[in-house]
């Protein structure tokens, strides 16, 4: 290259070979790539090419804006080729390179989806598993396409009434200079005062529009992501902690409402006042401008890539932030049993290793965002003190007047300060975005629920049948992992069916099958002949109650809480369950009677009062099928027997399946299962069971045998 700059053909046009050598270099290293074996696949994609062209073509770029910049370029068009040079043009390449595969593609794709998302008139309930976060986001924004219209219309009016500001300051600064004439300056100072006042009053309403909008998007999301949780089948419960999914409906969309609400219109107000500031530089000195916009790519890199370590860094701040408000929702929940066993200390150390992974993070999040505003400034700087130099000149050469240096100097703070804000806004903006993906993900999960039942008939029997029922709460149905092994029972309409067993023999499941909170792996379970699951969800819940062992309360009043999920039923009715349940008695006693409040899962009644409550609570509906899961056992033996046997005597025409562990209580029921591990051992009345002298008996024979001692060990101690 040396040699053809210096030959006699080429010595008198130094700026051809430049241009010409960076095409050739260009070409020869695009073959290269595109024809060896042995280029690697990212350098024959479009990005790859691209960084072909940054290192061939930058220089003669470099160069050639040098010269508009009437600047000397004798050393570059004659020291191109030198070691210094090649080095430089490798490291710009780099950048280059980083700051198309980060940034570029990402802006495409964000411009790419924003268009498509808000043309499409996909809904947004209806979501694909490949859409981003930012689509989705756009999808909740598109119902308020209008209102999002007006607000960008008032932030390119209101930037720019302010960005005009620095020109008629300069216009001010001329006459003062050259104290010609004074209307000059009060027209200058006139048309000043009255931008002034009309940007602050757009800003004021465009600020006033945004938020009530993205408020309404915040309440929308967040009604969302109940929804879609809500809506999720109970063994996604069982897996998912409830401080994950607390955190994930309250904090995570708390902390994105906030980020898009304050720091989107932040980036967006900065953004168009950077359009209107280049606009205004370029129209009082287009050679300033050129070399102010020389240094925008730099300024660009920095937030792109602190950006991006920002919303992966955010991710899992969320996780962690999440865990921790799990263990501390779950002391909180079971404070009785932490202060039983005296752990507080324990509980108070594991919060504390959770918070330790939590800050780690955090310190990482404050390294980035620490380089990234020193970077910035640094490189402000710089432009500053080039800026005045290279205006400086321009002044004394005559080709600007004071005034504009002026301007153009207020224009060049203005836009290194917007610069700075976007820089500081965008990465919390992608933050949000990032943090926004685990919302998304509950939004997108699809419940692993089976098709909806459409049958829903006026007169139901109540009657039940398990056919050769196969359970595993796990996906794989090994032999090990079944909890139900081939169980066959009948339930018939308006008996009394029990249920015994030994404890985990299954019996619960039985009921949580019935309530189609989980499917069987194989046989099939019917109600009055049909497949359960092709009954209405709304319809099954209406016609089945149980009461279960951990019959839990709502922290509401007694009165809405046996009338829970039935708040039109009247007060008699309401009553006439409480009667049923043996609770109207106790009600009446308490402080506010049904208006009583209950506390936190129940806390201010006793154990019995709140089964008897959630007894009330499950007769209120009427069912034509009701459960008793131990939905007596909190209550002493001879109150057991009493509620069981007033129950039983009310309930007409319902079947009822009765579980307890205690054998004095089922052996009224017209027909008896016994469970073991899983398989149906036995099934009868109590007499013929007892006679059979198989499990049942030994369960009745150990519970008296167990009674008796208890009453000789009384008695011995007395
Ligand atoms: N959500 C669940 N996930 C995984 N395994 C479970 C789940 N619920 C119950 N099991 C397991 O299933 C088996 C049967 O439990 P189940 O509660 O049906 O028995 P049970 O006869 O009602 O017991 P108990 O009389 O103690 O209430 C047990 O081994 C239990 O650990």
């Amino acid at each position: 290259i040396r040699l053809a700059q210096l030959s006699p053909l080429l010595i008198s046009h130094p700026f051809i070979t430049l241009w010409g050598g960076g095409l050739v270099r260009a070409c020869f290293l695009a073959l290269l790539t595109l024809n060896s074996s042995g280029s690697l696949p990212w350098m024959r994609s479009f990005e790859g090419l691209q960084s072909v062209g940054v290192l061939c073509f930058h220089f003669p770029v470099y160069t050639t804006l040098l010269w508009a910049l009437e600047q000397s370029i004798m050393e570059n068009l004659w020291g191109w080729h030198s070691w210094e040079r090649v080095l430089q043009g490798y490291v710009v390449t780099v950048v280059a390179w980083l700051y198309w595969s980060r940034y570029v593609s990402s802006l495409f794709l964000f411009l790419g989806r924003s268009i498509s998302s808000l043309l499409t008139k996909t809904p947004a309930e209806k979501p694909k598993d490949t859409q981003t976060p930012l689509k989705r986001l756009m999808g909740y924004m598109r119902p308020y396409l209008w209102n999002f219209v007006f607000v960008l219309l008032l932030v390119v009016l209101s930037s720019y009434c302010e960005m005009a500001i620095p020109k008629y300051i300069g216009r001010a600064a001329d006459w003062i200079i050259s104290e010609e004439t004074s209307d000059a300056f009060t027209e200058a100072i006139r048309i000043m005062a009255l931008v002034t006042f009309v940007s602050a009053v757009l800003e004021f309403v465009c600020d006033l529009l945004y938020n009530v909008t993205m408020s309404c998007i915040h309440t929308s999301v967040q009604g969302a992501v109940f929804q879609a949780v809500l809506k999720q089948e109970i063994a996604f419960f069982d897996d998912t902690k409830t401080g994950e999914l607390v955190s994930r409906v309250t904090t995570d969309t708390n902390d994105m409402s906030e980020a898009l609400s304050e720091k989107l219109s932040l980036v967006m107000w900065y953004t168009a006042r950077i359009v209107f500031n280049i606009y205004f530089m370029f129209s009082q000195s287009w050679k300033m401008s050129l070399l102010n916009c020389m240094a925008l790519p730099i300024l660009w890199v920095i937030p792109t890539l602190t950006g991006h370590f920002y919303q992966t860094i955010a991710v899992k701040v969320q996780e962690s932030l999440a865990k921790a408000n799990q263990v501390a929702t779950e002391t909180f929940s079971c404070m009785k049993t932490v202060r039983s066993f005296a752990n507080e200390d324990g509980e108070t150390e594991r919060y504390r290793l959770q918070l330790e992974d939590t800050y780690a993070l955090n310190k990482k999040e404050a390294v980035g965002y620490a380089t990234s505003i020193w970077t910035n400034s640094m490189t402000t700087l710089t432009l500053k003190v080039c800026i005045l130099y290279y205006g400086g000149t321009l002044v004394t050469r005559g080709g600007i007047s004071s005034g504009d240096l002026v301007s153009f100097i207020m224009y060049e703070l203005k836009f290194a300060s917007c610069i700075e804000a976007v820089m500081h806004y965008y990465p919390a903006v992608r933050k949000a975005i990032g943090a926004s993906e685990k919302i998304f993900e509950y939004l997108d999960r699809k419940p692993k629920l089976p098709p909806k039942g459409t049958l829903a008939p006026k007169n139901l029997k109540g009657h039940i049948e398990f056919k050769k029922v196969k359970f595993s709460y796990s996906a794989t149905t090994d032999e090990s992992n079944l909890v139900l092994k081939d169980v066959s029972l009948e339930i018939k309409p308006g008996q009394v069916t029990a249920l015994v067993g030994l404890n985990r023999s299954g019996k619960s499941t039985c009921v949580k099958l019935l309530e189609r909170f989980y499917q069987p792996q194989a046989g099939e379970i019917l109600l009055d002949g049909k497949p359960l699951q092709s009954y209405k969800d709304q319809y099954l819940h209406d016609k089945i109650a149980v009461v279960s062992q951990d019959c839990l309360l709502f922290a509401r009043s007694v009165r809405e809480n046996i009338k829970y999920g039935n708040k039109d039923a009247s007060d008699e009715e309401m009553h006439k369950a409480a009667e049923m349940a043996s609770a109207h008695e106790f009600i009446m006693k308490l402080p506010s009677g049904y208006d009583t409040d209950v506390g936190e899962k129940g806390s201010q009644v006793s154990g019995g009062q709140k089964q008897r409550i959630a007894i009330a609570r499950a007769l209120i509906k009427r069912p034509k099928i009701l459960i008793l899961d131990n939905a007596t056992s909190d209550l002493d033996t001879e109150n057991e027997y009493q509620v069981n046997q007033a129950l039983l005597n009310q309930i007409n025409n319902c079947s009822v399946l009765l579980i307890s562990n205690r054998m004095s209580v089922v052996e009224k029921a017209n027909h008896i299962f016994v469970l073991d591990n899983g398989m149906l051992k036995e099934e009868g009345a109590h007499d013929e069971l007892l006679k059979k002298g198989g499990l049942y008996a030994e369960l009745v024979k150990k519970q008296n045998m167990g009674f008796r001692g208890q009453e000789v060990e009384r008695n011995d101690a007395n």
